[in-house]
């Protein structure tokens, strides 16, 4: 099951409904304590223990955490930021019997929990406080936020004020936008979801591994996915895209144009004239983007996918060729990068996901806006958050790979947003196995291992 993830309003509605069920706020934040000091004590063992908490329900998580590492073994103190304000972290506290300093009085400590701020986050910390955690869980071996680091903008990503790295993030009932969106994600660590026993489903979530969909004992080639790359003025960009549907399983894989593709494998067909595209009922999805230039035979090559009738992948040079707002591009994958985004869905705003959302309403697309923190959405609202993938697949050509891997499994009779969400995985996980001074080409050699 991927993971749900929830905006701060969201997640309050979800836990009034548990509340309303008869589960009381107590007995949650009792839960999530629990949660977060057995993932404080799986990653960094017994020992001494700082945990800095705040006023509201985050706080309360920390001194219920507190209580229940003493019980593991753990030395804890208790850093107070601000007594105890909400009614259930005031009762939390009261529970909380063990060694309690003022914030100005914590010194750094082998294990720092941060409990200061969660969802309830408005403002970025005063400046004396981001810079007392900062010290903190820099002189920490092991720095754990609860919920999110204390900063950070629970829906959009903000760092409201400085926020250090942590080297774990445990968050509960689902995840929130931040965890995977920038500029806060390299702050996470690893997140943690904990099951508090709360209602999170959600139409936002991480992108898990995916379900290729198996090959039926009968496939021939045209029905394990034909896909046809246009080409144009940049033949590189092209083979690219189009050796990484092969690789991804594609059965057929033509390109057309009239450039030298070099480094195509020899079991890519090419050449073919434009007119196949509407009239071969085969064809599975048809690729422009990747080297088609922004001449005129460019808008001769949009003009003619566009017309085809056929499955759609969009990328680079055929976004920028689209012209802002796109409509009635159902069946159609846009992956515009920020600049591209940008340019094609001009005057939106809002948060990343919110935009991502809009593009896709306003296209009638599955828009994949790419970056280091990847999302997937659908026009029906269906909101998919790439997990972390690593910083070097930015680098030229990944973004073809990718474009040529998302046909390839549309090709094959995935649903649209389905082959766009598993198309991101699948290129982050072979750009980890790849490792830090991969180039593009290496990804593609990558592929076979990561969809074995
Ligand atoms: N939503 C849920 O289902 C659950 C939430 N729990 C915890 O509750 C947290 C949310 O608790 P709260 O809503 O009490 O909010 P927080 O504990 O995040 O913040 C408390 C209050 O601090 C104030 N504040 C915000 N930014 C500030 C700043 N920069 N400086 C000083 N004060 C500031 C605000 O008035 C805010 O309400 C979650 O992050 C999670 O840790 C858990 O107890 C379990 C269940
Ligand atoms: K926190």
């Amino acid at each position: 099951m991927p993971r749900p993830i929830l905006t701060a309003d969201r997640m309050r509605a979800a836990e009034q409904a548990a509340i309303e069920g008869g589960t009381s706020v107590e007995t949650l934040m009792d839960r999530a304590g629990t949660a977060l000091a057995e993932a404080v004590h799986r990653l960094a063992g017994t020992g001494d223990t700082l945990i800095l908490c705040g006023p509201g329900n985050n706080g309360g998580d920390g001194y219920v955490a507190g209580r229940k590492l003493v019980e593991r073994g753990h030395r804890v103190r208790v850093a107070a930021l601000a007594p105890p304000a909400s009614a259930a972290c005031v009762a939390a506290a009261s529970r909380w019997d063990g060694e309690t300093v003022t914030f100005e009085q914590a010194s750094p400590s082998p294990i720092l929990v941060d409990c200061l701020f969660g969802t309830g986050l408005t403002h970025g910390l005063e400046a004396t406080v981001s810079e007392r955690l900062s010290d903190l869980a820099k002189s920490a071996s092991s720095a754990i936020a609860c919920d999110l680091p204390s900063g950070v903008g629970s829906d959009d990503g903000r760092c409201l004020s400085p926020v250090p790295a942590f080297d774990m993030t445990v968050t509960f009932g689902a995840l929130k936008p931040a965890h995977r969106l920038m500029p806060a994600l390299p702050s996470m660590g690893r997140v943690v979801l904990a099951d508090i026993g709360i209602d999170a489903s959600s139409t936002w979530f991480e992108i898990g591994r995916p379900e290729v969909p198996a090959l039926a004992a009968a496939a021939h080639k045209y029905s394990r996915g034909y896909v046809a790359v246009l080409a144009g003025e940049m033949s590189g960009a092209a083979s690219l895209a189009a050796s990484a549907a092969a690789r991804s399983g594609a059965g057929y894989v033509r390109v057309i144009g009239d450039g030298l593709f070099q480094g195509l494998p020899a079991s890519v067909v090419v050449g073919g004239k434009l007119g196949l595209l509407a009239d071969d009922g085969r064809i599975g999805s048809v690729l422009i983007g990747p080297g088609v230039g922004r001449g005129a035979g460019a808008k001769a090559l949009l003009q003619a996918a566009l017309d085809c009738g056929k499955p759609l992948v969009l990328d680079a040079d055929a976004l920028n060729e689209l012209g802002a707002n796109p409509t009635g591009m159902s069946d159609a994958i846009l992956t515009p990068h920020a600049g591209e985004f940008a340019r094609l869905f001009p005057g939106l705003d809002g948060t990343k996901p919110e935009m991502t959302l809009q593009a896709a309403r306003n296209s009638g697309a599955i828009v994949v806006s790419k970056g280091p923190d990847t999302l997937v959405a659908s026009p029906d609202g269906r909101l998919g958050f790439a997990p972390p993938a690593p910083s070097w697949l930015a680098s030229a050509g990944t973004g073809d790979v990718l474009a040529g891997i998302i046909s390839a499994l549309r090709a094959r009779g995935m649903d649209a947003f389905d082959a766009a969400c598993a198309g991101v995985w699948i290129h982050g996980r072979a750009a980890e196995l790849a490792g830090p001074l991969m180039i593009a080409d290496d990804l593609i050699s990558e592929l076979p291992a990561v969809l074995a």
